[in-house]
């Protein structure tokens, strides 16, 4: 979603809090409270104006007059463009809400964002997260604190009754914009909030302690969950058979959080990951983002990464660790009686396997088609893309898990270089990494 941000950064040095101010009645009360709370730090009130409603302009003017008058400077942002063919207005407009008040509030310079969310903003998303079958981390709701991109993400009110913040308003006789969506029978939200209330009052209190309780158990699964991982996942690889050990809800915990840590997997992914595997057995499944790969009783996540594209020059002419973060691995480069000449390896480039790329393992074995080649030697599936190093002339030289090509090998007599491929055995690493070689 683009937001057309045109934030107006206020002057001041001094450090701000920046509030979330739909104006409407909590954000207005939380605004109100918070510029007479708050000393030594300038007060940043941040409106989103959607484009959806007709009075959307004259919200964004009321906003600017109510905070201003309250000593809070004023920043708006409206957002531009329109949900794609996949995506909700709602969902286009909340991931456009979300976007624009980090920018602004880093624009502001501030590092502290408040949202006027409450005790029954937190009991409906329980119960909308529970009609649609959530685990823990829906059910657990909204945070009252998170670090989001350098922005701390703060609900100071979400404990607080919605009746306190109404009588707070009241008593300081504020005024705030209804906004008419927010009766639209169309929405969830809005429908549960109509009938809901009505039918059970007292109900608020206890589905946000309902949420309180999920969110602690969310917690207890993430610590056995981390126990578990110390022991089966190691590095990049998690131990399938002593996953298996475990009782089933331990199993499926500890693989959630494995796999949370590189993609959205579906539960229904882990439930046929935990069904389809066997000791032994090799298996492949696309997951968002990557594949995953049952192999040698490891499970292993490869991120896709464009890589096809990407022909890469490296001078591997001197001895040295030399990682290629977007593989997963590093050439390492060491002297050595057979190898190959240094001035070939200043010049090289690193590729994905290509169709007709030929490797011979030995001086005396044929050259054969790389990927008959690397089936041979039993490569893990994501090696057997490479990557592959080759020449200025385009000859193969080295590929990961094969190892050098013996046709450029250096003569006896010459000086030589072995070159090798070593994996991580660390998690997937930042991206940033650049080559450490001496
Ligand atoms: N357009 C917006 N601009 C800035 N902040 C917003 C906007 N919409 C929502 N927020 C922030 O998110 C919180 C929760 O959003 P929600 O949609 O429940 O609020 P609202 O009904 O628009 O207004 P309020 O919570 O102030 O009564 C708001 O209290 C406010 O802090």
């Amino acid at each position: 979603m683009a937001a057309s941000a045109t934030p107006r950064t206020a002057d001041s040095s001094a450090p701000a809090v920046a509030v979330a101010f739909s104006g409407g009645l909590d954000s207005t009360a939380l605004l109100h409270a918070v510029t007479r709370a708050v000393t030594g730090q300038r007060v940043v009130a941040l409106h989103v104006h959607h484009g959806l409603q007709p009075q959307a302009d004259a919200w964004a003017a009321q906003c600017r007059t109510v905070a201003e008058a309250w000593g809070a400077s004023f920043i708006c942002t409206r957002l531009s463009g329109r949900p794609g063919p996949a995506e909700s207005l709602e969902a286009w407009a909340r991931a456009g809400r979300h976007q624009a008040l980090h920018d602004m509030t880093v624009a502001a310079g501030a590092d502290l964002l408040l949202l006027a969310h409450h005790r029954r903003d937190q009991a409906e998303t329980f119960v909308l997260q529970a009609m649609r079958g959530a685990g823990l981390a829906g059910l657990a709701g909204m945070p009252r604190a998170q670090w989001r991109d350098g922005v701390c993400w703060a609900r100071p009110w979400l404990d607080k009754p919605r009746e306190s913040i109404e009588a707070y308003a009241l008593t300081h006789g504020l005024r705030w914009i209804d906004d008419p969506s927010n009766a639209e029978a169309r929405l969830a939200r809005n429908r549960l909030r109509q009938q809901l209330w009505p039918a059970f009052p007292a109900a608020e209190s206890g589905l946000a302690q309902a949420a309180r309780w999920a969110q602690e158990a969310g917690e207890l699964a993430e610590e056995i969950a981390t126990e578990d991982l110390v022991r089966l996942a190691a590095g990049a690889r998690l131990d399938l058979p002593g996953l298996m050990q475990l009782s089933p809800a331990r199993r499926s915990n500890a693989l959630r959080h494995w796999l949370s840590r590189h993609t959205a997997a579906p539960a229904s992914l882990i439930a046929r990951l935990l069904s389809e595997w066997r000791p032994g057995g090799t298996l492949n499944w696309p997951a968002p983002g990557g594949e995953l790969h049952a192999w040698r009783d490891g499970l292993f996540w490869r991120p896709l990464r464009d890589l096809s594209a990407e022909q890469k020059a490296l001078n591997l002419s001197r001895p040295g660790h030399y990682p290629q973060p977007g593989w997963y691995g590093a050439w390492q480069v060491e002297p050595a009686s057979q190898g190959i000449a240094p001035a070939r390896l200043a010049a090289l480039a690193q590729r994905e396997r290509a169709e007709g790329d030929q490797f011979q393992r030995a001086p005396n074995a044929a050259a054969r088609s790389f990927k008959k080649a690397a089936q041979q030697a039993g490569l893990a599936p994501w090696l057997r893309h490479g990557p592959l190093l080759v020449d200025a002339e385009g000859r193969l030289v080295a590929a990961a898990g094969l190892g050098m090509d013996a046709r450029a090998f250096a003569a006896q007599d010459e000086p030589a270089l072995a070159v090798r491929w070593v994996e991580d055995s660390a998690l997937p690493q930042s991206e940033g990494e650049s080559p450490s070689g001496a």
